[in-house]
């Protein structure tokens, strides 16, 4: 566990967070300038907090009123940045050796990056290096990970190729990843727990489907960025229309594509404004996601939308609506209606692991 404080005046930014980051993927999210990477900073020993204690398990970093101001190499952190940084005249294996030589082979292997060792930065795809740049970060085997929009650079193809490995680290090493993104995809596929930075302060915290649901975060997301990720199973092929089923606490969604193995978990993002509400179960409709829903919260925004907070079995769900419709459906708190979701709105992009 990765316990934070931190408060620091920059200029006129000032910094001032608490929160507290388990095992797996901490996501630090939030709009240019909220303060991210001023966060990840001050964990890695760059930048020195005016105030706060930042402690991994028993070891402290920093602490002010107790004068610990752990140096850089002290602090066994291993940190990607967007861009890979690798020293282009070495190759790649002395590009990983520069980085320490901690469990070589598991670290090659895991990143698959056998292939790549003879060769030099300037021959590598974008997502290649980023891989080697992940190496070289676990060479010096850290207590923590950071990692500053590591797949920002990369287009959605070499997003999507590297993806699947930050996911086997996450759940391979037991190591907890502060890791910075503004893409909520991103976020959603790989994240156990999502800290949302506003102008310097830490405005939510909690487990991804918690907070990303949340109907106030909704203005901090932004209306496209909002949405509800569900754990569910890969329950059916259908084969024929290119189609998956999956089983959640709520029922049963279908969507486009082929992917997991049947019985495999996953996680699938569902946009809020992507689901529409009904209060009569709706028929004769070419969408096929009908999910009968419990409405457990309204939340009217500046704008002309209102953000509805649902419960489908156990799992939250969230939709955007106008404040006209729902006046019009005179849609209450408690009150049980139908979500539908169409299925093409979610994709591939969408679902994790
Ligand atoms: N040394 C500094 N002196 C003055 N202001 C600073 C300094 N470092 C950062 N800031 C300001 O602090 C704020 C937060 O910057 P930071 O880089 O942490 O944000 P960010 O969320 O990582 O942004 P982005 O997503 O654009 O990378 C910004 O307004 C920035 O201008």
């Amino acid at each position: 566990m990765l316990e934070i404080t931190v408060q620091k005046r920059l200029g006129d930014f000032t910094l001032d967070v608490e929160f507290a980051a388990p095992a797996g993927v901490t996501a630090v999210f939030g709009r240019s300038g909220s303060g991210k990477t001023s966060l990840i900073n001050a964990v890695a020993g760059l930048l020195r907090p005016d105030a706060g204690r930042i402690a991994l398990g028993d070891t402290v970093l920093f602490d002010r009123a107790a004068r610990v101001n752990l140096p850089v190499p002290r602090r066994r952190v291993g940190y990607v940045f967007q861009d890979a940084r690798l020293f282009p005249h070495m190759s790649v294996q002395r590009n990983l050796r520069y980085g320490g030589s901690h469990d070589a082979d598991r670290v090659i292997d895991m990143l698959g990056l056998a292939p790549l060792l003879q060769r030099k930065p300037g021959g590598l795809s974008g997502g290649e290096r980023q891989r080697v740049a992940l190496g070289r970060a676990l060479m010096c085997d850290p207590q923590l990970l950071l990692m500053d929009e590591p797949l920002a650079a990369l287009d959605a193809p070499r997003k999507a190729e590297i993806l699947p490995y930050i996911v086997r680290l996450r759940d391979e090493l037991q190591v907890p990843i502060l890791y910075v993104s503004h893409d909520v995809s991103e976020v959603a596929r790989l994240a156990t727990t999502v800290v949302i930075l506003d102008q310097g302060r830490d405005v939510a915290s909690g487990p991804v489907g918690d907070v990303l649901s949340s109907p106030e975060a909704v203005p901090l997301l932004g209306v496209r960025d909002a949405g509800a990720v569900l754990s569910a199973k890969v329950a059916g092929r259908l084969l024929d229309d290119g189609l998956t089923e999956l089983a959640f606490s709520g029922g049963r969604i279908i969507m486009p594509g082929q992917f997991g193995l049947l019985g495999q978990r996953v996680r699938v993002r569902v946009p809020a404004q992507d689901v529409i509400i009904a209060r009569e179960k709706p028929q004769g409709m070419s969408a096929l996601n009908v999910l009968s829903v419990t409405i457990t919260a309204l939340e009217q925004g500046r704008g002309p939308g209102v953000a509805v907070g649902l419960l489908a079995g156990r799992d939250p769900l969230l939709a955007r609506i106008t404040r006209r419709s729902a006046n019009r459906l005179g849609l209450q708190v408690g009150q049980q209606v139908y979500a539908i979701i169409k299925a093409t709105a979610i994709g591939p992009e969408d679902v994790g692991r």
